[in-house]
């Protein structure tokens, strides 16, 4: 069994305990309320550069242990004051060491300071309870990674995340992934530069993939970016925004590769 596979079943069984029917009156309790600041998709478009999705991100499969952190508050802060335009959070305990708490603690702390940066609930969805959770944590995102679902389950948790006033995130890796993910009118994509089932990273994918997504749709290039120049790589290829999780933990200060990221023209 591949790592997705893994990491998929694990989510599953995990959920399994708590999954119960999810209204679309629940759902919509939240697309209806009014929010303050700038929506996830919105923020990074109008972020100079390119736009950065900075990542907690404590442990992954692919590099094992990547940062002590006792409270998720402790990266948050150091994300808003490097002005990072959005912040993901991973919510995976068993293979990324987050929980839905560390993306309350970071919407919280967000708020505490009179900050409107938008999160994304970081995980593998398979279930519109997880959107639900997701609302009520105060992110602004969820993600959906299309090679992991059914075209019914992608068109389930898009519908969740519609009702709840939630952008989505739909991440590809393939070409074919591409065209599948094309069918549920994205308003964003990521291409994951890594392979999650064999852990494979490389820029080239964004580099291949990005020039055919339509130029309407936000792109946004995922993993393995360390540096201005790999991300000046993948702003050529035309992307918008990028995903940093690795590169930004290990800094003392995040600060210097999102400015040279947003600086780049
Ligand atoms: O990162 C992994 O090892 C991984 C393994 C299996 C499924 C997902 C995985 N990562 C999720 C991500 O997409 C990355 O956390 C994200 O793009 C940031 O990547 P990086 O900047 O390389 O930490």
């Amino acid at each position: 069994m591949d790592k997705l596979t893994e990491i998929m079943a694990h989510t599953r069984e995990q959920l399994a305990p708590r999954l119960r029917p999810v209204s679309e009156a629940e759902l919509a309790r939240f697309g209806e309320r009014p929010r303050t600041g700038p929506g996830f998709i919105e923020s990074l478009a109008k972020a100079p550069g390119l736009g950065v999705i900075a990542e907690i991100k404590r442990r992954s499969p692919s590099a094992g242990q990547i940062a002590e952190l006792p409270d998720a508050e402790e990266q948050a802060r150091k994300y808003l004051n490097a002005e990072a335009d959005a912040i993901s959070v991973l919510t995976d305990e068993k293979y990324f060491g987050g929980s839905l708490k560390d993306l309350w603690t970071v919407t919280d702390f967000i708020g505490d300071h009179r900050r409107s940066t938008p999160c994304l609930r970081k995980d593998f969805m398979v279930h519109p309870i997880q959107v639900l959770e997701a609302a009520e944590a105060g992110a602004r995102c969820i993600l959906i990674i299309v090679r992991a679902l059914k075209d019914d389950e992608i068109a389930r948790l898009s519908d969740a995340a519609g009702l709840a006033g939630l952008d989505t995130l739909y991440e590809i890796h393939t070409a074919p992934e591409l065209e599948r993910a094309l069918r549920f009118e994205p308003e964003m994509i990521g291409v994951n530069n890594r392979d999650l089932a064999r852990f494979r990273t490389d820029l080239a994918f964004s580099e291949e993939l990005i020039p055919q997504i339509p130029r309407d749709i936000l792109a946004v290039s995922e993993s393995g970016i360390f540096t201005p120049e790999d991300g000046m790589r993948v702003f050529e290829a035309g992307a918008k925004a990028v995903l940093i999780g690795e590169a930004l933990m290990k800094q003392e200060d995040p600060g210097q590769l999102v400015s040279a990221l947003h600086e780049l023209e």
